[in-house]
């Protein structure tokens, strides 16, 4: 993007950074470097990553294809671990995966031979074992109700649309009650529409659940709407956090109101002009 000022946008961020956070520091990513030993030599992907995500928060993390997006959210997931640095919750490191950091992926990675109700039982049952079977389907209900998909219960994932079987993926993530959510691109694979949808019920949810949301999005306008802050990623390798948005609309957000809204667009032409002209993706993939 040329002749994009962004001066004023620059003094409102620098403003915006001095809002008081919203609870206490939940996951403290440290100086984190993530190098994967190759056959060419070691491949750098991330170093120098430095964030603090606090309790409540929804975060959106945005940056090219293979920066390290999901690198990251590996290491905070428990899935992989940094080569150098820590990734810390509520001050303990992260060395294995946990039923307080739950997953979302694009591909939902249901079983497909069970039904919605099945799959979400099985999250219910694997942690709440010692809960009678009677609460445990209870409780599965309730979290079909949740998503809007009670008619749908006995449906298999191949008889389910991608939104629906999304709604699925996330009804079992939360029936852990994770404290951590962490959502790959997870609405990545859906129509406009349904993915709109998606985002307002994901909103909802997570005004009631309060669980911490770090959510990868390649869509600027889902983080904009979605968001508390939006993380913004500079290229690989050797990629680490470039900026930090905040993101200043109040919620309940009401994507009508939002769109009229002249701070949007700056705010948007602000991370597009990160992305496509500060750190224009130059690779060929
Ligand atoms: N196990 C591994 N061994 C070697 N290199 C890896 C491994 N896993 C990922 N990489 C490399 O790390 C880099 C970052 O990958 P990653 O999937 O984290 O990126 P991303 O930003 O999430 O990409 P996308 O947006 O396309 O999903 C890529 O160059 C990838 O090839």
């Amino acid at each position: 993007m040329t002749g994009f000022n962004t001066d004023a946008l620059v003094h409102q961020i620098s403003h915006t950074q001095n809002q008081k956070p919203k609870g206490d520091p939940l996951l403290v990513i440290e100086d984190v470097a993530k190098v994967y030993p190759t056959p060419e030599g070691n491949h750098t992907v991330l170093s120098g990553v430095n964030l603090t995500v606090h309790e409540g928060e929804f975060i959106c993390l945005i940056g090219h294809s293979g920066c390290g997006k999901s690198t990251l959210l590996n290491m905070v997931a428990g899935f992989s671990r940094p080569t150098y640095g820590n990734v810390l919750l509520k001050g303990q490191r992260i060395t294995e995966p946990g039923p307080d950091r739950m997953m979302v992926f694009q591909n939902y990675a249901l079983l497909p031979w069970l039904s919605a109700f099945e799959n979400i039982y099985l999250a219910v049952d694997a942690v709440y074992t010692d809960r009678p079977h009677s609460k445990k389907k209870e409780m599965v209900s309730e979290l079909l109700e949740m998503v809007g998909l009670t008619e749908s219960a006995d449906k298999k994932p191949s008889q389910l649309s991608g939104g629906m079987k999304q709604r699925v993926a996330i009804a079992r993530a939360l029936a852990i009650r994770p404290e951590i959510l962490i959502l790959d691109e997870p609405f990545g694979a859906l129509d406009a529409i349904t993915k709109e949808e998606l985002q307002e019920e994901l909103l909802k949810i997570w005004t009631e659940y309060r669980v911490t949301v770090l959510m990868i999005t390649h869509d600027i306008d889902e983080a904009l709407f979605l968001a508390d802050r939006v993380v913004m990623m500079t290229n690989g390798p050797a990629a680490h956090i470039g900026e930090v948005l905040d993101i200043p609309f109040q919620r309940p957000r009401n994507r009508a109101r939002l769109i009229e809204n002249p701070q949007y667009y700056e705010l948007r032409n602000y991370a597009l002009d990160f992305l496509y002209r500060r750190f224009a993706h130059t690779e060929v993939d």
